[in-house]
């Protein structure tokens, strides 16, 4: 099974299957002029589509996905897994080296761990996730499909045959996001690598020029270093400029003790490669004037943004601009009549993670269940594996969307989570503290060395790390917290538990941490704010 899709089943490629309505007809018709029918039609089968579908089948509506490429999304192949396939021997020799009495004479060796890496995306054959697709009973359209009109999805397959999908209830669109590439000259001519390539990549060039300071630069950049390249990472501003500054700062730290050149307040300028596959030269400007790096391969990491283009955007009334699709918090697009389309994931540009585009699309495929999904005293099902069973209840929950409710996306504006797997790894929760004293909150922040704890002695002998918590005086609540340090990022849920629930201080100080662990850190830092 590859790890990412909620399950696995048997193949099919879903153009003929039929589905059952809960009152057992066939609800799915090939009709004249190549026009099916579905109650639910989902565009794109990323981790997001496939849990949209997913749920919103669960009260036994018809669904169907349109995916353009494979079934599991660029999660799958191209960026969650393969980069943490890359990145786990680095981090796993770097905790054994740290251990007193083990000889470790181990070095990361490229081979095997790209072969691993092809195992865990298996060999980008989408099979086990259309198989499980099959087991929940969504069919599956291999296409490109765009919007045409309220509720009709057009699906171009790759032959070019057209298929109109007419949606009984509702549409969602789940298309992820395209990485952006700065408009720099000789660039798009030297054909560098995007995340794709260096994912994805046969083999490790000698030296990499990487573009950009975000999340996956730095990934990558580790990565590389760890496989044996020489890494030169250019960056605009800071590192990681999503989170709390020391994070950015100790990953820098921990990028130049593995080798590579980080140089900072460097813009790109112009790109020239010498021949196809030669060398790449990198010009940069960085305030002192220009220079160049040269090395084997260029990896370009500035930026996503969500997949809007080309999805029929116009067809219903919608603007096709590159910002996401504008959503409530019930993942109904704004400004569509009848809330019946719906978007989830990327493509929302609410979040940029695998797991809270997934909690996204729970809470979508929930409303559409409850919404229109058939009771159970109308033959809908119920029972086990239904938990949002389309009862007058459920359906006007599904229409109040109230904060914290199962039908409302509430943890998108206070409790986002993202790990990022850098050595030390960067974990956060919620606000940063620049981002709580925007929001106009009364804040006191409080910060714990990590490596001071009990547990980090038993850990490791250079184990190191820093916490910070960010209290909403006014609540006695935590807004935010973020974790750096080695392994983090398991951490991280008992801070996304305790901004959630906002549990009180007072309350959380009866939550005793376990000796010697390093998440006694808790403690640490609620004596240090005063408990
Ligand atoms: C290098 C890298 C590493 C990452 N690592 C992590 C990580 O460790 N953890 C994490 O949480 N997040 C990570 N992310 C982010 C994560 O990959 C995305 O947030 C996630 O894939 C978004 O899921 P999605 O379903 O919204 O979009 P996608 O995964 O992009 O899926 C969208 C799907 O829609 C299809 N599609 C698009 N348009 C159409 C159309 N018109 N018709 C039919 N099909 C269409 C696409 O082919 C694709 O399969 C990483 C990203 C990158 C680039
Ligand atoms: N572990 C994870 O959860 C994980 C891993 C990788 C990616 N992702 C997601 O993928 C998304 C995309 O990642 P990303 O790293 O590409 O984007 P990002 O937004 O995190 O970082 C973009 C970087 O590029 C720089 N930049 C932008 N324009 C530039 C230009 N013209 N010249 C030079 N530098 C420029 C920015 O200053 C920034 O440092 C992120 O939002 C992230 O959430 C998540």
């Amino acid at each position: 099974m590859i790890p990412g899709a909620p399950g696995q089943g048997q193949g099919d490629d879903g153009a003929m299957a039929e589905n059952s309505s809960p009152q057992g007809e066939s609800t799915r018709q090939a009709g004249d002029a190549g026009t099916l029918h579905y109650d639910v039609v989902v565009i794109g089968a990323g981790p997001v589509g496939e849990n949209v579908a997913d749920r919103a089948g669960r009260t036994g509506l018809s669904t169907v996905i349109v995916e353009a490429e494979l079934v599991g999304g660029e999660c799958s192949y191209w960026a969650c897994m393969p980069s943490k396939t890359l990145l786990r021997p680095g981090a796993a020799l770097a905790a054994a080296k740290d251990v007193p009495g083990l000889t470790v004479s181990a070095t990361v060796d490229p081979g095997p761990v790209l072969a691993w890496r092809d195992e865990v995306t298996s060999g980008w054959d989408d099979a086990g996730q259309v198989e499980w697709l099959d087991s929940a009973g969504i069919a599956l359209l291999r296409g490109h499909g765009r919007l045409v009109g309220p509720r009709r999805v057009e699906v171009t397959d790759p032959d070019g045959t057209r298929t109109v999908v007419e949606a009984r209830y509702a549409v969602a669109v789940a298309t992820g996001s395209v990485p952006v590439l700065p408009e720099v000259p000789g660039l798009v001519e030297a054909a560098p690598w995007g995340s794709r390539e260096a994912t994805a990549a046969e083999e490790v060039p000698s030296s990499v020029v990487v573009v950009g300071g975000g999340v996956v630069a730095c990934e990558m950049a580790t990565a590389y270093a760890d496989l044996g390249a020489h890494v030169t990472l250019l960056v605009r501003h800071g590192l990681l400029g999503a989170a709390e500054p020391f994070a950015g700062e100790a990953v820098k730290t921990s990028l130049e003790e593995l080798g590579v050149d980080v140089r900072l307040g460097a813009s790109p300028v112009r790109v020239s490669r010498d021949g196809v596959g030669g060398p790449v030269t990198v010009t940069y400007d960085d305030g002192s004037g220009e220079h160049d790096v040269t090395a084997a391969e260029l990896l370009v990491a500035t930026g996503r943004v969500p997949r809007t283009q080309d999805v029929g955007l116009g067809s219903v009334g919608l603007t096709e601009v590159g910002r996401g699709l504008e959503v409530d918090d019930a993942m109904r697009v704004r400004g569509v009549e009848g809330g019946w389309l719906f978007a989830a994931g990327d493509v929302t540009g609410r979040v940029a993670t695998t797991h809270q585009g997934k909690y996204q699309a729970r809470v979508a495929g929930d409303v559409i269940a409850a919404t229109f999904g058939a009771s159970s005293e109308d033959g809908g099902k119920s029972g086990d594996g239904v938990p949002v069973p389309a009862t007058d209840e459920n359906r006007a929950g599904a229409q109040a969307t109230e904060p914290w409710s199962r039908f409302a996306a509430s943890a998108d504006h206070a409790a986002q989570t993202q790990v990022v797997f850098t050595r030390p790894q960067v974990a956060w929760v919620g606000l940063s503290e620049r981002k709580a004293r925007d929001a106009g909150l009364d804040v006191r922040v409080v910060e714990y060395d990590l490596g001071a704890v009990a547990g980090a002695h038993v850990t490791g002998k250079s184990f190191a790390g820093r916490v910070s918590a960010v209290v909403d005086e006014a609540r006695r609540v935590l807004v935010g917290v973020t974790f750096v340090g080695p392994e983090v990022g398991e951490m991280l849920h008992a801070a996304t538990v305790a901004v959630v629930g906002e549990v009180p201080l007072e309350r959380l100080w009866h939550a005793v941490p376990a000796y010697p662990t390093v998440s006694e850190v808790w403690l640490r830092l609620l004596e240090t704010y005063g408990l």
